[in-house]
């Protein structure tokens, strides 16, 4: 069996991990061979192939990014499709695809297999937010990044006795703020599930500032205040035609200035969460994940992807995946919120 590799959507800590796992359990133990297309579908639909065997994943477990690359693209459009895939993939002798991605890159394989396509799916997202596993690979990493910022906007923030706005990453869950803000004392965490009104922030702000701290704000980028319809994005729309977020934190600061006379500054974290090397949790993580993936192509099951519950590691269909966002539960924010001001 020949199996093409691709990791496709925005890039986290991980992806190689999961490459080697993959490959190394597939050379080694399940008679496999490997390819890797570039740039995610795009490498798909131009036939853009690399060599994968076990001598071009040494050592990459610890690496950031993607050896592959990544890309938007969609594998329907232009000159894709389920029709022109699977020729150039007959053409260049493999048997089946493994996509390694998040919601998005799940839907297009669904829609691939469903068609006839033979793909199995590894999910790949750094905000946390695929419901069908318990957790995904590049999370931790982020979480111990943004921590080890606020540990450091905070000694800044005391000597100034500043408030610190702290804007990490969360399209549409606060994964990352409620770990990282748990994890770094904040008191306040702001994110998409929860809408809090700037009195309240401005309350929390003041009180911590009462008791002689410097009062530490995380904002998630997707959260929306009660005074806005949608989240803040002013950098226009991403290949897929998202909006770009990013900025609520340097809007948030002027406010809270405003609203309790306390100088306030803003920091937007950003890509600095998705780079550089994955942590131990991510690296045992995603080589199990990639593991495991050689397992599922092996046994065939087309449509279906591998997954973490409790400490193992399951299979479960596209459609599982795709069904539901694993967001923030309210017994989740209201237990950290005790903490808050
Ligand atoms: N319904 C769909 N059909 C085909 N392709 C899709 C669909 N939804 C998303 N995609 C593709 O999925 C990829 C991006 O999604 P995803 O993997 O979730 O990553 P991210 O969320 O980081 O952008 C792109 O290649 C995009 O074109
Ligand atoms: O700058 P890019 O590559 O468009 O990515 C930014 C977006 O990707 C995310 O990190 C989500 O990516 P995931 O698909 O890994 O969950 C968002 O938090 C952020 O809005
Ligand atoms: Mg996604």
């Amino acid at each position: 069996m020949r199996i093409g590799i691709l990791t496709s959507g925005g890039d986290c800590p991980g992806l190689n991990a999961v490459i080697r796992g993959a490959v190394l359990k597939g050379t080694e133990i399940n008679g496999q061979e490997f390819v890797g297309f570039r740039d995610g579908w795009r490498g798909v639909v131009a036939g853009d192939i690399m060599p994968l065997e076990r001598s071009d994943v040494r050592g990459i477990a610890k690496q950031g990014g993607t050896i592959l690359g990544t890309s938007r693209t969609n594998p329907f459009e232009g000159n894709g499709g389920p029709e022109r895939i699977q020729e150039m993939l007959d053409a260049n002798g493999i048997d089946a695809i493994m996509a390694i991605g998040g919601e998005g890159t799940l839907a297009a394989a669904k829609r691939l297999t469903d068609a006839g396509l033979k793909i199995v799916g590894v999910p790949k997202t750094v905000d946390n937010d695929l419901d069908a596993t318990d957790y995904t690979f590049g999370f931790d990493t982020a979480v111990e990044i943004a921590t080890e910022a606020m540990d450091r906007l905070r000694t800044t923030g005391d000597s100034h006795s500043r408030c610190m706005v702290a804007e990490v990453m969360g399209r549409h869950v606060g994964w990352i703020a409620l770990h990282s803000g748990m994890a770094a004392g904040a008191h306040a965490i702001l994110i998409p599930e929860q809408k809090t009104s700037m009195e309240q922030v401005a309350e929390w702000v003041k009180s911590a500032a009462d008791r002689g701290r410097a009062p530490l704000v995380v904002v998630a980028e997707g959260f929306t205040p009660d005074h806005a319809d949608d989240p803040h994005s002013e950098r226009g729309l991403d290949a897929f035609g998202r909006p770009r977020l990013g900025g609520i934190g340097e809007r948030l600061a002027p406010i809270i200035e405003e609203m309790t006379g306390i100088e306030t500054r803003a920091t937007t974290l950003g890509h600095i969460q998705r780079g550089g090397v994955p942590t131990a949790y991510d690296r045992v993580l995603a080589t199990r994940l990639g593991m495991a993936a050689s397992d599922i192509v092996q046994s065939a099951s087309w449509g279906q992807m591998v997954a973490l519950r409790g400490t193992d590691i399951v299979t479960v269909g596209f459609e599982e995946a795709l069904g539901r966002l694993k967001t923030v539960p309210q017994r989740r924010y209201r237990e950290a919120a005790m903490l808050f001001g």
